[in-house]
């Protein structure tokens, strides 16, 4: 499968922009949950992010969903304790899903340094490509469910997920997860899906907002190399949509969105 052509929407600020967002994931669900019966989505920490779940959460809309048939999975994850508030398991519940009737058996968190696999990040990331390869069938033709939707906050570095440019974990095209170490923000140990992983999602969207994103856009939607701007590198199979603010659209060129939309 190919890479998707990137559309760009422009929101004025970042809490439209998490609204926004948070109204087009709910009728993605619910239009997912109409035609399959089930959805899935991916999560993003970091904090666009965690805006959009604290949108979501503030939304009425939200009581559309049925949250008894979601699969909710991560993109990423710090390999710190379970409890540790930089996790993005422990943000997400703060932010959405303390308040929603998830089924705990369909959140597929990532595991926890201070779980079954202890200090070994490499085994804990095997057993979440285990899990994610559980969840695939066979029409998904592949280790990884087709995610209906797949969330990434791009970082000002253009990293996705724990996918830092130059890093081996932006390289990997065979694992579906893998550990990363030494990753350049803190903290260094970290699971990540991969590339292929990413890309196996029917809809991949970044999100970015604020003036610190701007360079970060810029570069991925400029025709950076994969390695180099892993934001880039990220699509998915039928839409790839970066959904961004005015300030991290700042330094695009003019013409590559409408003006319709900021
Ligand atoms: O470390 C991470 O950072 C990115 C982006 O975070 P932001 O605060 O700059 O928006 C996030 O996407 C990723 O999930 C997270 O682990």
């Amino acid at each position: 499968m190919g890479m998707t052509t990137p559309q760009v929407v422009v929101h004025r600020d970042k809490e439209l922009m998490a609204q926004a967002t948070a109204a087009r994931l709910i009728t993605k669900i619910v239009d997912a949950q109409t035609a399959r019966g089930t959805a899935s989505v991916v999560l993003t920490g970091g904090r666009n992010g965690n805006g959009l779940l604290a949108a979501l959460a503030a939304a009425p809309a939200r009581d559309a969903i049925d949250w008894s048939r979601l699969d909710l999975w991560w993109g990423d994850e710090r390999y710190v304790p379970a409890d540790d508030p930089e996790r993005n398991h422990t943000q997400a519940r703060e932010a959405l899903l303390d308040s929603v009737p998830v089924d705990p058996a369909r959140v597929h968190v990532m595991p926890a340094s201070d779980g079954p696999y202890g200090g070994d990040v490499d085994a804990a990331a095997a057993a979440y490509a285990a899990e994610l390869a559980k969840a695939a069938g066979p029409e998904d033709h592949g280790p990884v469910p087709r995610f209906d939707v797949l969330m990434l906050g791009v970082g000002p570095d253009t990293h996705v997920a724990s996918l830092f440019p130059e890093h081996p974990a932006a390289r990997e095209t065979e694992r579906t997860v893998v550990g990363v170490h030494g990753a350049p923000k803190p903290p260094p140990t970290r699971i990540s899906l991969t590339l292929p992983a990413i890309r196996a999602a029917r809809e991949v969207w970044l999100l970015a907002a604020g003036e610190d994103k701007a360079g970060a856009v810029s570069l991925a939607l400029g025709g950076a190399g994969e390695i180099q701007a892993p934001a880039a590198a990220a699509y998915g199979r039928s839409r790839t949509l970066w959904l961004l603010d005015r300030a991290a659209a700042a330094k695009l060129p003019a013409g590559m969105y409408p003006p319709a939309s900021s």
